[in-house]
């Protein structure tokens, strides 16, 4: 289980995170939904340890994280939002700098890797370098990268951004066959159908403070026969279509 408590972010000004307390649960797809600018990836970065909170603790299975970075961070794969860094590299270049910050050994790797290349359609790709991937391309080398080294639990920043229908659906799947033997999967998204079909649990966040945190069973059961956008859209906030609409009119009307 993860465990956040008081989770604070101040960049500069902004406060990204105002005081975040929630809940992971091993062996299950937890996803973060929020506005742009609502602070998952905040979140997300403080959980792979990439930036450091203003206050607040983070514990794995009970263990804190700042106490073990090294051993939790290899229990981690993390795909990024923004997977810009490395773009000189070669596929295989970068996954080579990825097998060995995880230390897998060789054939270990080389086993991994070829299954991950079949099911994403990159066999034959890993000569060519990420800057000259198409996006969604160069977000299967990331996830590649990602699961690698096999790690118990997934921290995947939009992780559907960008891929085509097929290589969506086979990461979805493989989420799901990821909790459904006992390890962990924590994705952020904007895709809210995606969310109701693959979520166990849900956080969803709004201008850096937490506003659910819980099973989508139950936030779906609050709400008789609302589909999850619905629902998230009216606890975020805006808009409802006659809301939008008298919006528009008082608008006009200035
Ligand atoms: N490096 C940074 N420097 C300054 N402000 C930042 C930085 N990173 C994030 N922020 C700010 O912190 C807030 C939360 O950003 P964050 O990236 O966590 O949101 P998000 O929910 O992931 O958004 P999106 O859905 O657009 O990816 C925003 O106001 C953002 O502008």
């Amino acid at each position: 289980m993860i465990e956040v408590v008081g989770l604070k972010k101040n960049y500069g000004e902004t406060q990204a995170l105002k005081g975040v307390d929630l809940t992971i649960p091993n062996g299950k797809i937890f996803g973060f939904l929020g506005h742009n600018g609502a602070g998952k990836s905040t979140i997300i970065k403080s959980l792979v340890s990439i930036i450091e909170p203003t206050e607040g603790k983070i514990y794995f299975d009970g263990e804190e994280l700042i106490n073990n970075r090294l051993d939790i961070k290899k229990s981690i794969g993390y795909v990024p939002d923004t997977p810009d860094m490395f773009l000189q590299l070669t596929a295989e270049e970068y996954w080579d700098l990825v097998a060995a910050a995880y230390e897998i050994p060789k054939d270990v790797r080389q086993q991994r890797q070829e299954e991950l290349l079949a099911l994403f359609e990159m066999t034959g790709k890993e000569s060519d370098t990420l800057e000259g991937f198409s996006h969604g391309m160069r977000q299967k080398a990331i996830v590649i990268g990602a699961l690698l080294s096999d790690p118990d639990i997934w921290i995947l920043d939009e992780p559907l951004q960008g891929l085509d229908p097929q290589a969506a659906f086979d990461l979805k799947e493989l989420m799901k066959k990821h909790a459904e033997n006992g390890k962990t999967v924590i994705f952020s998204t904007h895709i809210l159908s995606t969310a109701e079909q693959l979520c166990d649990e849900l956080a969803i966040l709004k201008k850096g403070e937490l506003i659910y945190n819980g099973s989508v069973k139950d936030l779906l059961a609050s709400a008789e026969n609302e589909s999850l956008e619905k629902i998230y859209l009216k606890m975020t906030g805006k808009h409802s279509n006659g809301e939008l609409i008298e919006e528009l009119e008082e608008m006009e009307d200035e």
